[in-house]
């Protein structure tokens, strides 16, 4: 497990719903699973989402569970470049967070990045 998680650092800043959350990413080779050449493993890439959306609502506050995770893969993610994982609150109704992350990749021009993959998804904390 640790190993699918190396390099994976997070740092937290805070928002006015909670904490957002981010981590720049270079995978190690074998980190790099691609089903087609060139286009990092979708699955991954959501296991990295989840990991990072539980993370942001699991700072400094109780964890919550998934409840969905949606996914929009609009670009593919080259599997040896940096990718920049990002997760924020957009809305906490009671037990329910609903939050948005994305993966960026470099985009054509210089110090450009473009959101590669969306996420929206809810976490659920525990009853009290
Ligand atoms: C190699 C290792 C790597 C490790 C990789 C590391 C990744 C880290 C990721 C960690 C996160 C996880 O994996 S967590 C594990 C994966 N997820 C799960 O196992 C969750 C399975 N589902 C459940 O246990 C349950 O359904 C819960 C806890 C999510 C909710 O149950 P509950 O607490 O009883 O809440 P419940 O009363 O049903 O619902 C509360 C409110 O939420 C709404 N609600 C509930 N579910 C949904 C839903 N899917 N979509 C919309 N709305 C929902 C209800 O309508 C209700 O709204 P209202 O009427 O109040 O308005």
């Amino acid at each position: 497990m640790r190993s699918l998680f190396e390099g994976y650092r997070p740092t937290f800043k805070p928002h006015s719903l909670g904490y957002e959350a981010e981590s720049l990413l270079l995978l190690t080779p074998s980190q790099q699973m691609c089903y087609y050449d060139g286009k990092l493993f979708g699955g991954y890439i959501a296991l990295l989402m989840d990991r990072i959306l539980a993370d942001c609502c699991k700072h400094k506050d109780k964890p919550a569970f998934t409840a969905y995770l949606n996914t929009s893969f609009n670009h593919s993610v080259p599997p040896s470049g940096p990718m920049l994982l990002r997760a924020w609150p957009e809305k906490v109704e009671g037990r329910k967070v609903f939050l948005k992350g994305s993966v960026r990749i470099p985009g054509k021009e210089a110090h450009d990045w473009v959101d590669a993959v969306r996420t929206d998804a809810l976490f659920i904390r525990p009853k009290p």
